[in-house]
């Protein structure tokens, strides 16, 4: 491969100790997506007639969006038999496969199940939390430009093990292809209802309910900007997990691994959508050029690579900084959805790392790993979320209800504090209804 080859990479390249870098850096990192005016406007259209019209909204979409060719609902609905028989007829290999990555999910997330809990006072009043599941969740599974079948675990297993009664997926499958592995996991997963649906119409049907598609509780699960919009605009009359952006990976090299290891794990992202976002941070600058002449070379050989080429061109980045401290800033400024510690200790950057949605540690951690099957959620904050925001998880599938049991002292005790409060307040039923429980 030639030097003019070499070039032929379009990506930003950075050095924090350039004059504009904070400048180049946050135009960047800025997704303009999800505020972008036309789609809002046609997201609000597409709600607003699923509202209205419910089924007929959703098979006219369909038809147009997805480019099938339906007439009715029946037409996009897939029951359980459906979904067995596609786990079923799987060749061995990629049941095997699912199967063992379900298996691992499940055991992870198990272990976020939060407890309820609860505490007897010295006078015998008892306060607690009680953790309760979600009736019905509402799962999106994307389907637009790839199909997803890891999503479909990564949305029902912890919604499965936090006790939701029913789960409900939606999953465009444009042309009308079914993708079987999808399926499959949807029957491994326990997902109870499919409907193949895609974009915002689908993220109405599950928030507003029509004929055939259930009302929700809450809508999860990552998808394109239209999905996003669609699930903010919907917000309050149903949960949400999070607004989830275009997949993004940023890794940390000390310089001494392999750069086809780190140019395919850039990739590996970039591969996703034109709007995925894949960054290299290193303070080795000899390092930063062979991952930059690893990915010209490798370039060529993906299947995808005019996806890559545009997203690298429009938002990935190599990043030389200083020294081992500036990547630490860099990282918590950024907030990563994906952070690969490809370093020889990558514990010892572990505790200053505030702010990541998945943490991939040392040479060996493939952030790939982790969208499959290494067992935490691959549903992650992205676009800088991570500074208030957390994985998918059991906890997105439950709710806490506070416990108040109040024994006869206990109601005398604190009725003298809150009659003064709410006297304070003026609110005299409130102090009245606290005194009528004092003792005499
Ligand atoms: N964070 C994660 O866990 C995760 C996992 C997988 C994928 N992703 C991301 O999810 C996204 C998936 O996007 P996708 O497009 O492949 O699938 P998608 O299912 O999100 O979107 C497809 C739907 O978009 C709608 N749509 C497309 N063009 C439209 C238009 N012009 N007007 C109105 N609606 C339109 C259609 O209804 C279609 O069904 C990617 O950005 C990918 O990176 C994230
Ligand atoms: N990287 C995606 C989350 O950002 C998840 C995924 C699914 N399949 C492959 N990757
Ligand atoms: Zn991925």
């Amino acid at each position: 491969m030639t030097d003019s080859a070499i070039r032929e990479l379009e990506i930003s390249r950075l050095s924090t100790q350039e004059k504009d870098f904070d400048t180049r850096l946050e135009a960047l990192l800025a997704w303009e997506g999800v505020s972008d005016s036309a789609v809002q406007q046609r997201v609000d259209e597409i709600i607003a007639a699923v509202k209205a019209r419910g089924d007929a909204a959703l098979v006219d979409y369909s038809n147009r969006f997805d480019r099938m060719s339906v007439s009715s609902m029946t037409e996009l609905t897939l029951g359980p038999e459906r979904l067995r028989e596609a786990f079923d007829n799987l060749p061995r290999e990629q049941r095997d496969a699912l199967a063992a990555a379900a298996e691992r999910i499940r055991t992870y997330h198990q272990r976020q199940k939060p407890e309820s809990w609860h505490y007897t006072e010295a006078d015998g009043s008892v306060l607690g939390q009680q953790v309760t599941p979600l009736d019905r969740a509402g799962i999106y599974v994307p389907g637009g430009k790839a199909a997803y079948p890891s999503s479909v675990l990564m949305n029902a297993i912890p919604a499965h093990v936090a006790g939701v009664r029913e789960i409900v997926m939606v999953v465009p499958t444009p042309d009308g292809v079914l993708n079987e592995l999808v399926l499959a996991a949807a029957h491994l997963a326990g997902v109870d209802h499919v409907f193949t649906i895609g974009g915002a119409q689908a993220v109405a049907a599950l928030a507003y309910g029509t004929e055939t598609v259930p009302r929700v509780d809450k809508v999860v699960g990552p998808g394109n900007i239209y999905v996003a919009t669609a699930k903010r605009a919907v917000f309050g009359q149903v949960g949400i997990d999070m607004i989830a952006g275009p997949s993004e990976i940023l890794v940390v090299s000390d310089g001494e691994t392999d750069p086809e290891w780190l140019a395919m794990d850039l990739f590996s992202q970039a591969e996703h959508d034109e709007d995925a976002q894949a960054m290299l941070v290193s303070w080795n600058a000899k390092h930063l050029a062979a991952v930059e002449a690893a990915m010209a070379r490798l370039l060529p050989t993906m299947e995808r690579e005019a996806i890559i080429r545009t997203s690298l061109r429009e938002r990935g980045a190599l990043i030389l900084c200083d020294d081992r401290n500036e990547a630490v800033t860099l990282i918590n400024r950024i907030a990563p959805e994906h952070l690969e510690l490809s370093l020889e200790d990558p514990g010892s950057l572990l505790p200053e790392i505030r702010h990541a949605g998945a943490i991939f540690m040392g040479r060996y951690t493939a952030e790939a790993l982790g969208d499959y099957c290494a067992g935490p959620n691959h549903v992650l904050p992205t676009s800088g979320t991570a500074r208030f925001s957390s994985p998918l998880g059991v906890y997105d599938f439950q709710k806490r209800s506070s416990i108040i049991h109040c024994s006869p002292e206990g109601a005398s005790s604190l009725g003298e504090t809150a009659s003064v409060l709410a006297r304070g307040e003026s609110l005299t039923a409130h102090a009245r209804s606290a005194e009528y429980r004092l003792r005499k």
